[in-house]
């Protein structure tokens, strides 16, 4: 049974269709992403799930609990993490957890949640001198403070340098690691590809795909752009473009000074028929490489409208 089922979600403001009719599930356990440009409706779905905004229509079952009828249950199973400027400058960070873990009824103790966000050793620090980072470590540990079993993140990475990104990515994945579910959002394609389960991509309130990231990509296209450098120019350029033409999925085969460039949908084939061709007519190969296929080259399939991150 899913931990959170969301149905025909629907949430306008005046003229502005924000959410427009969105459904999908969420497992125990899982990680799952929303991913889309600005304004692309996540942080409007995302605060109907936790329960900060009312939907036009639509259903939101929080382990088979609503707002309507379970709202006090359901508080203390969700974590929402707070934004940042919603912290108090002159507390330190230990008095903001205990200051918020003294609202629910269970919480972690405060000792174990610094620990668990590697804060500390920042313990007695004003939250006025805290590096973005640290803010928003703050932030999800706010998040955990009632030890619950769902956690919403939204853009928890965002202005964040690649280390303060890599630190929140293992606190999230340590929370996997204690069978917690975590629903987060992000601007970053490679954030959603690299940390979700399940990726959820979203454009103009609507999803256009939702699947895990390998089969977004795979499902795209099992097409490769492979190249191949030389330490000299080819002898017979034109018979080997011929030659490699005929490979089975190859097309696009040209070349540029010392380097063949080709697409294929059969890498391996092509490879296999490509070195034992340059093995038997002793054709030295300086580089290979070959391009994969992106989270971002699916939201172009999926949109012909260029990622604006
Ligand atoms: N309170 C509001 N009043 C009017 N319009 C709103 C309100 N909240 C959101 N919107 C509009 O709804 C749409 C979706 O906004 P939302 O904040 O959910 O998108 P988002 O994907 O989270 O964007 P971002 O990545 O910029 O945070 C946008 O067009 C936004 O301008």
């Amino acid at each position: 049974m899913p931990i959170l089922e969301v149905k025909e979600l629907r949430k306008t403001f005046q003229t502005v269709v924000a959410v427009d009719s969105i459904s999908f599930s969420v497992e125990a356990g899982e990680i799952f992403t929303i991913i889309g440009p600005n304004g692309a409706g996540k942080t409007t779905t995302l605060e109907m799930i936790e329960g900060l905004q009312t939907p036009d229509s639509g259903e939101i079952k929080i382990k088979e609990m609503n707002w309507k009828r379970n709202a006090e249950q359901i508080k203390q199973i969700i974590g929402v993490q707070p934004q940042t400027s919603a912290l108090f400058d002159l507390l330190t960070v230990y008095e903001s957890l205990d200051v918020f873990a003294g609202l629910y009824k269970r919480s972690r103790p405060v000792e174990e949640v610094l620990e668990f966000i590697n804060l500390t050793e920042h313990r007695n620090k004003r939250v006025k001198v805290l590096s973005g980072g640290q803010k928003q470590r703050l932030a999800i540990g706010i998040a955990l403070v009632n030890d619950p079993d769902i956690l919403f993140f939204d853009e928890p990475t965002t202005g964040l340098d690649p280390q303060a990104r890599r630190n929140i990515w293992d606190i999230v994945r340590n929370l996997k690691g204690l069978g917690k579910t975590t629903i987060l959002t992000t601007h970053y394609m490679e954030e959603a590809e690299k940390l979700s389960d399940r990726v959820c991509i979203v454009d103009q309130g609507k999803i256009i795909a939702l699947d895990t990231p390998q089969n977004l990509i795979y499902l795209l296209s099992q097409e490769r752009e492979i190249h191949l450098s030389f330490p000299t120019t080819l002898k017979d350029v034109e018979k080997f473009v011929d030659i490699v033409m005929q490979y089975p999925g190859v097309t696009n085969v040209k070349t540029e000074l010392n380097t063949l460039y080709f697409s294929t949908t059969n890498t391996e084939q092509s490879l296999y028929e490509l070195f034992k061709y340059t093995t038997e007519n002793q054709i030295e190969v300086k580089q290979i490489g070959i391009k994969d296929v992106s989270l971002e080259d699916v939201f172009i399939s999926y949109t012909g409208k260029e990622w604006r991150d």
